[in-house]
């Protein structure tokens, strides 16, 4: 069986410049895609029946991102074929690393294959943004620059880099986060390119900080590492970031991670990993 990857993101920057009527936060954001993914394979049903053959702890079936996704487009496709799906989890759940939005937006490139629908990647990616506002860019397939909610995107060229990504062991709401009152939200809009990671800062931090102060410290402890050139948390947390411009000095790093601190190490992509199939 086939496997498609779904890549991790993350925030290099998360400014909110303002708000939409409808409560939704404006954004300014760079997305980075990382080499650390969850993985889906996908068996066709000629019945129009979409199954999780992997229950996902904690996650309802019919909640799953996956599962959405796949009924949303053969809802709006007027297809009569089905599916099964297999996902094994890695990327940590409500880890603001963009997990479920990216199995979503896999689901959709790879059943917009299956059957047959040969939908381009814009409407792909607005049937995407109904599931979630860090759906479209995995569609994108590219690092971008975002603006709006997250879907006008222009694609940006970053530096190889590699990320020490820590986990603390809070699951965070992006709704609560969003809603909060400390939250400012008219930082100035900038102008990218061109862009560097000092130009930015994640403006949820603070909020999230406060409310769940393992985060801060997990923050502050990537903060006293040598070498490295951006340290944030990432979308709405609770996962936190260090970047180094070398594999050996994120490696390094994560060796010196203290006993009861987890995360992993991976590298920054160019591209998304399902660019190539779809090229083909
Ligand atoms: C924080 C980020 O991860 C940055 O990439 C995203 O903006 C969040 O994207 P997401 O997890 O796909 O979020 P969604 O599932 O669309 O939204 C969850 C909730 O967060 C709030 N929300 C989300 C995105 C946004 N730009 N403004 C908001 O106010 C809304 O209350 C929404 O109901
Ligand atoms: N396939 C899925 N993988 C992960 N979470 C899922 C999935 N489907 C539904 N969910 C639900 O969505 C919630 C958010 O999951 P996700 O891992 O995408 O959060 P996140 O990384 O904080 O996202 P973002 O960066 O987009 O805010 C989970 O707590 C879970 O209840």
């Amino acid at each position: 069986m086939q496997t498609f990857l779904a890549p991790a993101k993350l925030n290099l920057f998360l400014h909110v410049v303002g708000r939409r009527e409808d409560g939704y936060h404006l954004l300014q954001t760079v997305f980075r895609l990382i080499d650390f993914a969850d993985q889906l394979s996908f068996v066709l049903r000629d019945d129009s029946a979409i199954k999780l053959r992997t229950p996902t702890p904690g996650v309802p079936e019919e909640n799953n991102l996956c599962v959405r996704a796949a009924k949303l487009l053969q809802q709006r496709s007027h297809i009569n074929l089905g599916v099964e799906i297999f996902l094994e989890k890695h990327i940590p759940m409500g880890g603001g690393l963009g997990g479920g939005s990216s199995d979503a937006a896999t689901t959709l490139l790879v059943l917009n294959r299956l059957w047959g629908l040969n939908w381009n990647r814009a409407r792909l990616m607005e049937v995407g943004l109904e599931l979630g506002a860090d759906v479209p860019v995995f569609i994108y397939g590219e690092n971008a620059f975002a603006e709006g909610i997250g879907e006008k995107l222009s694609s940006i060229a970053l530096p190889p880099a590699w990320y020490l990504v820590l986990i603390p062991s809070v699951h965070i709401s992006t709704g609560q986060i969003f809603s909060s009152k400390e939250l400012t939200r008219n930082t100035n809009p900038i102008t990218i390119p061109p862009f560097s990671p000092w130009q930015g800062r994640n403006d949820l931090e603070t909020v999230v900080c406060q409310m769940y102060p393992v985060v801060a410290r997990y923050l502050q402890w990537l903060k006293q590492l040598n070498n490295t050139t951006l340290v944030a948390m990432s979308g709405s947390g609770a996962c936190v970031f260090a970047e180094f411009a070398n594999e050996r000095a994120a490696k390094y790093a994560f060796q010196q991670l203290p006993d009861g601190m987890s995360g992993f190490v991976a590298e920054g992509l160019s591209y998304h990993p399902l660019q190539k199939f779809l090229e083909e």
